[in-house]
């Protein structure tokens, strides 16, 4: 007689991990959608390593963003931000949370869409405002209508952000939750690719 062995279900976690394979899993969207703490997030999920680009940025330039904005311009950060990303790339899994503007830059969507599977965590403005306007780290808020700015970058960059391979809506509920939804989106990936 066969004994068929039952093997315990997988978790999300486990499940969201097999769909990653050895690809990065790489967040993009606005300021304040959670990139940076939900990334972190998931990446101890997973139980892969974490990294955020601007962090790294930071580290490699020994200036903070808003330094390195006020002396040499957003052109030389979107040019630094592209190799930063593109070396980050090179090794996975990883999980890599990125600045707001990097997907939005040609060359640095291009290395994204090459080295990992996107997830955009999608937000409202009032969301995105509620979060943002408590700091004052992000350069390119530094206007007169800081509001009205995050508006005018939500409908610049929402078609751009809309090529990413999944949507994860970023709202004010739990990180946990936010984490789930997104190991629910990556594991789906394997699902449907199970079922054609
Ligand atoms: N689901 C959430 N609920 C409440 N606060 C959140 C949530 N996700 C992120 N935050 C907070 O919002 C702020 C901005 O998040 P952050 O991860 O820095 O966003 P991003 O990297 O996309 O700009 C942080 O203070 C973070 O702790
Ligand atoms: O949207 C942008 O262009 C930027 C977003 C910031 O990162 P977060 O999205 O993590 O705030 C940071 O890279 C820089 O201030 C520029
Ligand atoms: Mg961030």
């Amino acid at each position: 007689m066969t004994e068929t062995l039952q093997q315990p279900p997988l978790t999300l976690a486990e499940e969201a991990r097999a769909a990653l394979g050895r690809r990065n899993l790489v967040l993009i969207g606005l300021m304040g959608a959670g990139k940076s703490a939900i990334g972190r997030l998931t990446a101890q999920a997973l139980g892969i390593p974490f990294i955020d680009s601007d962090h790294e940025i930071e580290r490699v330039s020994r200036m903070s963003i808003t330094d390195l904005f006020a002396a040499y311009g957003e052109e030389e950060f979107r040019a630094l931000e592209t190799r930063v990303i593109k070396r980050l790339l090179r090794t996975g899994p990883r999980v890599v949370s990125t600045g707001g503007g990097a997907y939005i830059n040609e060359r640095t969507r291009k290395h994204i869409k090459r080295g990992g599977l996107t997830v955009w965590l999608k937000a409202d403005l009032d969301v995105l405002w509620e979060r943002v306007n408590k700091r004052d780290t992000r350069p390119l808020l530094k206007t007169e209508n800081p509001r009205q700015t995050l508006e005018n970058l939500m409908n610049a960059r929402y078609p751009v952000y809309a090529e990413a391979d999944l949507t994860v809506m970023s709202r004010d509920v739990k990180k946990e939750t936010m984490v789930e939804e997104v190991l629910a989106a990556i594991a789906s990936t394997r699902r449907n690719a199970g079922s054609e």
